[in-house]
């Protein structure tokens, strides 16, 4: 996936300029930087929810820009929200196995009629997202609505929808936000299981240092809406840039 001099205004306030991002795939990249530094900005770009005001968007070697989420998410690209967006009045695994349906090689033909044809592919569907469902441990709340299961069960549930989208490119908007220590660890070795896993590339943004330090191979830090370093977690670290960008701000790395 490559960014290429990226960036949007919003009325007067350039929320994102010039920006530059690439990665390879399988790579676990991660994105931060100071609040309001336009980093949900870059993956509503990337998701199709707003339309850059220059640049491209390349991915797989095709552009993305000016597509709809619906038809980005069709072309392998899935990502969670920083407030949790489940469907809140479905169970664990209707949330589960409406993303698949994407990739359902039953019509809409065969499921008007319920022809034998629906029938063994809502059983495939089934199978897929209960499968799916146990890799994040939420197996046996399958039928609980999603709006029950505690906070820290709602936010793998997000990971474990988008990821029935089966998508090649996964972006976490603070994945582990909310989460407690324990949660959190796990968390991250969960992301890291499941992009060896299903041969993911993975971009997350997230505030806690210390957990990007401890999961991304490579970080690109944004501020005022202007890529100013990337870098292994270590370079990341020690950049002067990067230091001065977070004074004033609680950094735990
Ligand atoms: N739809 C919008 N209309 C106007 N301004 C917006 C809009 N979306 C984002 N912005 C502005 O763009 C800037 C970047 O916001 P963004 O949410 O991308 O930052 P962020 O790095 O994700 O911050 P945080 O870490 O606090 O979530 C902010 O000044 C924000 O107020």
């Amino acid at each position: 996936m490559e960014i290429n001099n990226v960036g949007i205004s919003f009325g007067g306030l350039r929320a994102v300029s010039n920006c530059n991002i690439a990665i390879k795939p399988g790579e676990l990249v991660g994105l931060i930087g100071p609040n309001g530094a336009g980093k949900t900005t870059v993956f509503n770009m990337l998701t199709g929810v707003y339309l850059p005001t220059e640049g491209d968007i390349i991915f797989e070697g095709k552009s993305v820009v000016g597509l709809k989420p619906y038809h980005i998410t069709a072309r392998g690209i899935a990502r969670t929200f920083q407030n949790i967006r489940l469907f809140k009045d479905l169970t664990v695994l209707d949330n589960v196995k409406i993303p698949y349906h994407i990739h359902a090689k039953h019509g809409v033909f065969s499921s008007v009629f319920r022809l034998p044809r629906h029938f063994r592919g809502e059983e495939e569907i089934t199978q897929k997202a209960m499968e799916c469902l146990e890799v994040f441990g939420l197996a046996d709340k399958k039928q609980e609505l999603s709006k029950n299961l505690p906070y820290g069960q709602q936010r793998r549930l997000e990971i474990a929808r988008a990821l029935a989208a089966q998508p090649r490119l996964l972006l976490l908007d603070e994945p582990a936000a909310g989460m407690n220590p324990h949660e959190t660890r796990d968390l991250m070795e969960l992301i890291r299981w499941i992009r060896d896993q299903f041969h993911l590339t993975i971009l997350l943004i997230e505030h806690d240092m210390s957990l990007v330090m401890g999961v991304c191979e490579r970080i690109y830090v944004l501020d005022y809406g202007k890529v100013i370093a990337e870098g292994t977690p270590d370079e990341i670290k020690r950049n002067p840039k990067v230091i001065q960008a977070y004074l004033g701000e609680e950094v735990r790395v």
